[in-house]
């Protein structure tokens, strides 16, 4: 059974803070992983957090506009290097056999911005027995030069490659919230939800919880957006949150 699991960066980081690990929050999410069933049949997504979405806010870059500014495209991808440098080393500690994988160094989007992205090295480093740590990044855009890659299309690039039997995003809220307030249990369609649906409380250029459904409603496997109390029950198989199986998804 193959796992791929997306870290939100809101989750790992402290929002507030520009380049500020959680380290409570990225120690439980840890914890959790190197004592789930799944062992070492898992992806691993992680997103920006106070880490990316601060310098691409800043330098006005989001998953549309693009930037040709040296100095950004360094501040942005060298920040959420930083962040993967962490979460690596937070799951190696924990005994999980963790290898980092920049998106920025394969990925590409063409002119009508379609994404490419490589992933014979993640299906290789899995079964060669690591666990790859990928993470949101940026991305070369032909006629854009580099726009934001967030961590939700990674999730909905990698699932197929690697035949994900479950797709986790765990994220700051313990699903996605109807306009009460109330975790929605099912969602197969972006218009039936999409009035509830907003950014992110956090400095976001990726969409927030309005992206992040969209990207998933492509899956082909049913994805579900729980909480960070909620990732050890994900682990064990069971169902915590929000699902999202869109017209693709079994
Ligand atoms: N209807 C909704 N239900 C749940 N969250 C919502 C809703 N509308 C907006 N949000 C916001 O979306 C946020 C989750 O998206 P966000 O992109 O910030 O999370 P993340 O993936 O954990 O972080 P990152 O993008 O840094 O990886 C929530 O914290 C909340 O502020
Ligand atoms: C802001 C950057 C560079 C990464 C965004 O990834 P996300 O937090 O998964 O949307």
């Amino acid at each position: 059974m193959t796992v791929v699991l997306k870290l939100g960066g809101s989750v790992i980081t402290d929002k507030d803070d520009p380049e500020t690990v959680d380290r409570a929050a990225l120690s439980a999410a840890v914890s959790a992983i190197a004592e789930s069933p799944v062992g070492e049949d898992i992806v691993i997504v992680h997103g920006g957090g106070s880490f990316g979405h601060h310098h691409a806010a800043d330098y006005g870059v989001s998953t549309t506009e693009g930037t040709h500014d040296v100095d950004g495209v360094q501040a942005i991808h060298g920040a959420m290097c930083r962040l993967n440098a962490a979460v690596v080393d937070a799951l190696s500690g924990a005994g999980v056999p963790a290898v980092p994988v920049h998106p920025f160094s394969a990925a590409t989007r063409d002119a009508d911005s379609d994404l490419s992205l490589p992933t014979a090295q993640v299906t290789t480093l899995l079964d060669e027995g690591f666990v790859p740590v990928l993470h949101g990044d940026l991305v070369a855009h032909a006629g854009a030069g580099a726009t934001v890659l967030s961590g939700d299309e990674l999730v909905v690039e990698l699932a197929p490659a690697v035949d994900a039997d479950r797709v986790g995003v765990c994220s700051t809220v313990p699903g996605v919230l109807d306009e009460d307030g109330v975790v929605i249990d099912r969602i197969e369609a972006f218009e039936a939800v999409a009035p509830a649906l907003g950014g992110s409380d956090a400095t976001d250029v990726s969409g927030g919880m309005a992206g992040k459904v969209r990207a998933l409603l492509a899956l082909s496997a049913p994805a579900l957006v729980f909480g960070p109390d909620a990732l050890s029950a994900f682990l064990a198989g069971e169902s915590p949150g929000t699902t999202i199986a869109g017209d693709d998804a079994d």
